[in-house]
């Protein structure tokens, strides 16, 4: 293949910088992830997206490691999962993390859900809090947060999140939450940017894609791209892997960023954050 593109960074509001482009890790068995990740890798891939839930944090430290390339020119997020909101748990699930990873220290830490009627997402705030404080985190971030959850951590607890990683395609645009993090300096990232597949076959993105001689998927994240978000699609097959990174020699019209959002209609492929309470 040809050489790998440049990936351009997004600046935190901590000022740390983040590839605008990844590889996520949902639903990559522990058995696949070694080799999907180090694909990604091989393929210039510069950020990993992975979670304690996922089951693969390991397999995507031994990948990092495999891949020969430096720690610091890797970006990796994890996540805490939804069993340890309380703060002694959560210091507890970080260094597990690490652990598991084999890293001295993560990118990105993210609350991965509020669980509003589980527990007090601002106590589980203030221990990634303690956690950043440690230095052993570059920055914090949420995950399905919507405006009144973070309206509550600006409220009662001291750090604003660095990301808010939420639900963004083109059946679900999210442009009110967008907006509202981008008000409050909070980065978004898109999870599940093709919808999982789901958009590829749309009328609309298909006739842009034959227009700009690309596929649908391309122009699905260059979307994404093109309106600011991070986003950082999965897939274990290696073309996939190869066609995801290729969004940067090609643009949208104006026209096609409003035509795609226009397809927005509130569809979710995941589960509610005011509603979802499920641990694992
Ligand atoms: N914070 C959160 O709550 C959540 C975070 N995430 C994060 O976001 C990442 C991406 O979201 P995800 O849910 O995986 O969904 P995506 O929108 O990335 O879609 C992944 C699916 O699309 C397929 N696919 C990938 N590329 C292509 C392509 N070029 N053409 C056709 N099909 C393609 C993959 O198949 P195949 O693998 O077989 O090639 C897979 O079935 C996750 O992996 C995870 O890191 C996701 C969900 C929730
Ligand atoms: O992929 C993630 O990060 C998730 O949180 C999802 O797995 C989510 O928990 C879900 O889809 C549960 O059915």
């Amino acid at each position: 293949m040809t050489s790998a593109p440049t990936i351009p960074d997004i600046t935190l509001n901590n000022g740390v910088p983040i590839p605008q482009l990844g590889f996520g890790t949902f639903q990559i068995e522990p058995k696949d992830t070694g080799e999907s990740v180090l694909a990604a890798l091989e393929t210039g891939y510069r950020h990993i997206d992975t979670a304690e839930m996922y089951g693969n944090e390991k397999e995507v430290g031994q990948a990092v490691r495999a891949s020969g390339l430096d720690r610091s020119d890797v970006f990796v997020t994890s996540k805490l999962n939804n069993g340890f909101h309380a703060y002694g748990d959560a210091l507890t699930a970080f260094t597990r993390s690490l652990d598991d990873l084999g890293m001295e220290y993560l990118d990105l830490f993210l609350v991965h859900w509020p669980m509003p009627a589980v527990g007090d997402y601002t106590e589980t705030w203030r221990a990634m809090e303690e956690i950043y404080r440690s230095g052993r985190v570059k920055a914090i971030g949420v995950s399905n947060f919507q405006a009144a959850h973070l309206r509550r951590l600006f409220e009662e607890t001291s750090v604003v999140p660095a990301v808010n990683q939420i639900e963004v395609h083109p059946y679900l645009v999210q442009d009110e939450l967008r907006a509202f993090n981008a008000d409050h300096g909070i980065a978004t990232e898109a999870w599940s940017p093709i919808a999982k597949g789901k958009v590829l076959h749309d009328p609309v993105i298909t006739a842009i894609a034959e227009r700009v001689d690309r596929t649908p998927a391309q122009v699905t994240l260059r979307w994404a791209l093109q309106r600011g978000d991070i986003v950082f699609p999965k897939s274990v097959t290696r073309s996939r892997v190869e066609e995801n990174i290729r969004l940067f020699d090609f643009e949208l019209t104006p026209e096609d960023v409003a035509g795609i959002a226009a397809l927005d209609r509130g569809e979710r492929t995941g589960p509610d954050p005011d509603t979802f309470n499920w641990v694992p």
